[in-house]
């Protein structure tokens, strides 16, 4: 099982992710896209990263504002492998917006 971060860890990894905000029981970003289809392009290219790392963000969809929370369930907490898909997600909202 991955490793739960410390307070202090996560927020030094938020302070690399400034879109992301949270502490040690979970990390979550809003992004809003231009349309629903674009939204949802996005949540589709989420779920091939998701699959590829074996880790799958929490997704709430409202129209074209998403919400995404990492926590690594099994740990109970955030770990490593919630900033490595926060980092994947930017990319992707990064590369859509
Ligand atoms: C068997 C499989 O590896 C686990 O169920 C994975 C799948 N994706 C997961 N995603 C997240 N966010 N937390 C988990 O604990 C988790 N567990």
């Amino acid at each position: 099982m991955a490793d739960l971060l410390t307070a202090d860890a996560v927020r030094e990894e938020l302070s690399r992710l400034p879109d992301w905000s949270g502490d040690p029981t979970g990390i979550g970003r809003t992004a809003q896209l231009g349309s629903f289809p674009a939204a949802i392009e996005v949540v589709d290219r989420v779920a091939t990263v998701a699959e590829d790392l074996d880790h799958h963000p929490d997704i709430d969809i409202r129209w074209r504002t998403l919400t995404f929370r990492c926590v690594t369930h099994s740990a109970g907490g955030v770990t490593h492998r919630d900033i490595e898909l926060a980092r994947r997600i930017d990319d992707i909202v990064r590369s859509a917006a």
